[in-house]
């Protein structure tokens, strides 16, 4: 078997690829080797500024590609070696493409805590399968832990119903990952609220079933909870208690004749937390688990694969994308990498415009999109939107902050230097995304409309029309 580009990964950066240079090259054979046999598309795509968009995440079987290209073939398998010498490939054990270009979109897993090898009671969350297990142990859970303070804590924290929930983060407010002190006590007035009981948990969307073979599924993404009911045994709405600055030490399995829960866990505040499920959202790593016979292929100190301002890996021909890469160029001031869905798919779609690039040796300059750090989500029930340096990133000290709040409605702050926008934080229905992506871009002086700038009275936008 042969094809001019091959990918593998049927998550969201591999999938864009496919289709990406299925547009550039209709006329050459594409062929996508995916592990799941469910892949991720996006559908309603809607640009609320010039980098920004909102959009659906959806499941669909991995053959909906093929019978959508004509010149993309999907193989259901797992990638096992790279012999780059002959650009050749071994799926499964027995099936060998030759390929010209290769993109590797293979995404990353969960890095659980140290504590959950061989533990059967703590959990982490990725794919479909992961959220299935989680969920059927919750149903029968009282008291859960979740570690972490990135996005799926967050959310989960926010989302599950009837169990009490110790949360356990290493820092002194809430949602570091993504949001400053401020915020996460702006976002902490809604912990307590029993928003879900009032939320109808729908599921519209039509649900594949992975077959057995399948075990790696894609990353869930933007909105999974709404389709999965995220219910323990309690009766009553959850009782979160917050463990600031706390890890976990030890997991002890409890003997369950005589303990209530089958685990204990000990922290580094000294407590000891008796619960059902500890639940691990504590970030991604890599997911690398193929030979290959060149030993050229450069990783980062945490096993990305390097790929410089093209996405080419050190070997030639190789490309990579998502969440199993790491952006190795110098980046443009307003932006940074992060394993996100949209980061995800815009890595997948340049790297397929550089790969035909380089096929028909054209030149390419590098996505717009890499310009500025663009993020948008739901936290704690608010529309998030985060642009360029919005936590002060890479400025050091030298930075000010202009600041509005109204107490669960929005908060908003934006982060200047020198009089002019390096960042913005905006929680809740602001409507100045656009404004701010302007102003980030394109560095215009604010110092004589400092005062004006967040003031609630004034339509600042009608000032930089
Ligand atoms: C619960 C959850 C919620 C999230 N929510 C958000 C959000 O709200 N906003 C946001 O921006 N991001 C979110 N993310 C992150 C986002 O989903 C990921 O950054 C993104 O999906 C990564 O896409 P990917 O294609 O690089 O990798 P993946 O989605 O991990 O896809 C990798 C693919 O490669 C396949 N594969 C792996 N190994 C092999 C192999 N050896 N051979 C063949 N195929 C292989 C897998 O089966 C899979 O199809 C969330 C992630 C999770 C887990
Ligand atoms: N709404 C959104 O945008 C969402 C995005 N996602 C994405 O999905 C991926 C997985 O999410 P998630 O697992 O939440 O990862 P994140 O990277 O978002 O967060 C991981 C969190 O765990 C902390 N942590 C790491 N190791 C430990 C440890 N040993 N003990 C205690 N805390 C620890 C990290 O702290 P520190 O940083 O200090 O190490 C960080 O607060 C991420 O790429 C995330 O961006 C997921 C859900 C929603």
């Amino acid at each position: 078997m042969n094809a001019t580009f091959v990918i593998i990964g049927g998550g969201i950066a591999g999938v864009t690829c496919a289709e990406t240079l299925a547009f550039y090259q209709p006329d050459k054979k594409i062929i996508l080797v995916s592990e799941s046999s469910l892949i991720k598309t996006v559908t309603n795509l809607l640009a609320l500024t010039q980098t920004i968009t909102t959009f659906n995440v959806e499941e669909a079987p991995i053959n909906t590609l093929s019978s959508k290209y004509e010149n993309i073939s999907v193989i259901h398998g797992k990638l096992r070696k790279i012999s780059d010498e002959d650009k050749t490939i071994l799926i499964n054990s027995d099936i060998k493409i030759t390929y010209e270009y290769l993109c590797i979109c293979i995404g990353a897993l969960p890095k659980l805590i140290p504590q959950a090898k061989d533990n059967p009671y703590i959990l982490g969350i990725r794919d479909t399968d992961s959220v299935e297990q989680f969920i059927s142990k919750l149903s029968s859970s009282k008291r859960v832990m979740i570690v972490g303070n990135g996005g799926i804590a967050s959310e989960l924290v926010y989302k599950i119903q009837n169990t009490d929930i110790d949360w356990v983060i290493k820092d002194n407010h809430i949602s570091a990952t993504f949001v400053d002190p401020g915020a996460g006590e702006f976002f902490q007035s809604s912990l307590h609220k029993n928003f879900n009981a009032s939320e109808p948990i729908l599921n519209k969307r039509m649900r594949y079933n992975e077959d057995s073979s399948s075990k790696s599924g894609a990353a869930l993404g933007p909105d999974w909870y709404k389709h999965f009911q995220i219910k323990g045994a309690c009766e009553l709405p959850p009782q979160v208690k917050i463990h600031y600055q706390t890890e976990v030490t030890d997991v002890k399995i409890n003997n369950v004749a005589t303990s209530m829960f089958p685990v204990e866990v000990s922290l580094t505040n000294g407590e000891k937390i008796n619960c059902d499920l500890v639940i691990s959202a504590t970030g991604v790593e890599p997911n690398i688990d193929f030979e290959i016979s060149s030993s050229k292929l450069e990783l980062s100190p945490v096993n990305e694969i390097i790929v410089n301002e093209f996405m080419q890996t050190s070997v030639p021909n190789i490309y990579a994308a998502g969440d199993v890469c790491h952006a190795n160029w110098e980046h443009a001031k307003h932006w940074f990498p992060m394993k996100l869905w949209t980061q995800a798919r815009q890595m997948g779609c340049y790297a397929a415009k550089c790969m035909s690039g380089a096929l028909n040796k054209e030149e390419i300059l590098q996505d717009f999109c890499f310009e500025i750090f663009t993020h948008t989500t739901r936290l704690f029930g608010y529309k998030v939107i985060l642009l360029g340096l919005y936590n002060g990133q890479k400025l050091g000290n030298d930075y000010e902050i202009l600041f509005r709040m109204t107490k669960e409605h929005e908060y908003l702050k934006l982060i200047l230097q020198n009089g002019r926008l390096q960042g913005a934080v905006l929680i809740g229905d602001t409507d100045l995304e656009e404004m701010c992506e302007n102003l980030i871009l394109n560095q215009l002086d604010l110092s004589p409309y400092k005062e004006d700038l967040l003031d609630p009275n004034i339509d600042v936008e009608d000032y930089f029309d």
